[in-house]
């Protein structure tokens, strides 16, 4: 009953006060980026999920922000694609597997590849360190550690534990990025404005990136 009155007041909000925006899912393959996607638009989790090939496009509306989602596929053949997607949206939502170690470094070099791209500078970027359900996942802390989010100072940058699979901290996630809404529109005047970070835990708190990071002008 209360997914129905939500459904209706989305899709009340939705007609009045309509907001469109597009985000861009990057990350390594396996990191969980369909299984986001499908777990934010239908509240779905599959242990069987194919891997993307080149990209799906998915709409999603919350709150009166429809988020047109392009999931793009993680495989190293794919990554090419990923600047070209991520130009021009009002977010990029970088999506990491935190329990897979391994594939850390390779997720880093990739993650400030990208965000090195001049077309891309000052766009606000989420990272996601997915599958905090998993023993031994990373926490924010060490995420932010492993993937050296200190050191990118030319725009906004979150990072968030969670799992698509038992949807922690999905609606702080969600909440982020309807939030983002026509923040693209700022890109190329790259700003500093300091990050948040939320661990994995049920109730989420918001640990800050922000000591190392200059406070906004
Ligand atoms: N335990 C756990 N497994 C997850 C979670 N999210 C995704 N998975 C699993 O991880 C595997 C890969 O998920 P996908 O969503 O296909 O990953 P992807 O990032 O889209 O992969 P590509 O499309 O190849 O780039 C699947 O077996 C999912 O079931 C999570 O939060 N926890
Ligand atoms: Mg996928």
């Amino acid at each position: 009953m209360a997914g129905l009155w939500a459904a209706f007041m989305d899709w009340i909000y939705a007609w009045f006060w309509r907001q469109e925006m597009e985000l861009t899912l990057v990350g390594l393959q396996n990191a969980g980026k369909t299984t986001l996607v499908n777990a934010m638009s239908r509240g779905q989790f599959s242990e069987d999920m194919i891997p993307t090939v080149g990209f799906n496009m998915r709409k999603v509306t919350r709150g009166g922000v429809v988020m047109k989602l392009w999931d793009l596929g993680g495989q190293a053949r794919f990554r090419s694609l990923w600047p070209r997607y991520c130009r021009g949206v009002d977010a990029i939502v970088f999506v990491c597997d935190a329990a897979d170690r391994a594939k850390l470094a390779a997720a880093r070099v990739e993650l400030h590849d990208l965000l090195g791209r001049p077309a891309l500078a000052g766009i606000p970027v989420l990272v996601l360190g997915n599958k905090n359900d998993l023993a031994g996942a990373l926490d924010v802390d060490q995420l932010i550690d492993q993937l050296e989010l200190r050191t990118i100072v030319d725009r906004e940058i979150c990072c968030y534990a969670i799992s698509a699979k038992t949807h922690a901290n999905l609606e702080i996630t969600l909440q982020w990025l309807t939030q983002h809404a026509g923040k693209g529109g700022s890109r190329g005047s790259a700003s500093t404005l300091p990050a948040a970070a939320a661990s994995g835990s049920a109730a989420a708190h918001h640990a800050a990136l922000d000591a190392a990071l200059p406070s906004p002008p």
